[in-house]
């Protein structure tokens, strides 16, 4: 599998380094809050893990999972739930983790979902965001790991066609694996 990936882009060492500084900001700012964590499946696992375990707060942790991706590296633009969150989010203080805001779309579908749901506050943390391939206008999150260059990435919760998710670190696959 290693074999695959052309370029390193971020090491496992720079996520680890990248979750701290999250963990310990996210620490700060939901002092005395018990946040509602959520953590967007299947690509958001590895990090969720890594940065729940720098947050020093009591929280709540559900799983969503929607798709947009249908294997190939294009989006779709048409969000399907997969699985709800178990959780009421009514008056929660939500704290939605994804691994990469990229075209916004999966972003601004569940940032809706949880407001229209009655939610107090709804913030987001990426490990990676995209700008230059946003197509829905102003979509941000309130936390960034990296901001990443306009390329399709693997490792880390980043799949090609299902696979490279369980690399340690991100990645750009050998030109000759795509196949779209
Ligand atoms: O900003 P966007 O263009 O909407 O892309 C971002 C979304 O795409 C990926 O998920 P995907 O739908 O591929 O599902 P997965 O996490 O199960 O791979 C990623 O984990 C984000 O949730
Ligand atoms: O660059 C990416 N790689 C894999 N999955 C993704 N989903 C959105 N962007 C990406």
């Amino acid at each position: 599998m290693n074999d695959d990936i052309q370029t390193i882009l971020y090491s496992e060492q720079k996520i680890q380094a990248a979750c701290q500084r999250l963990g310990q900001q996210l620490t700060q700012d939901y002092q005395g809050k018990k946040p509602l964590v959520i953590c967007v499946l299947k690509g958001a696992v590895p990090f969720t893990a890594d940065l729940i375990k720098q947050m020093d707060l009591y929280m709540d942790i559900d799983f969503i999972d929607v798709s947009s991706y249908h294997g190939g590296t294009q989006s779709s633009g048409d969000i399907q739930m997969v699985k709800d969150i178990d959780e009421d989010v009514s008056r929660r203080d939500v704290l939605l983790i994804d691994d990469i805001v990229d075209t916004g779309h999966t972003l601004a579908y569940l940032k809706e979902l949880l407001k229209q749901r009655g939610a107090a506050s709804v913030r987001v943390c990426m490990l990676m965001d995209k700008p230059e391939a946003r197509q829905v206008k102003g979509m941000q999150a309130d936390y960034v790991g990296f901001n990443v260059p306009n390329e399709f990435l693997v490792g880390y919760g980043l799949d090609y066609q299902g696979k490279y998710r369980n690399l340690p670190y991100v990645g750009i696959l050998k030109p000759e694996i795509y196949q779209d």
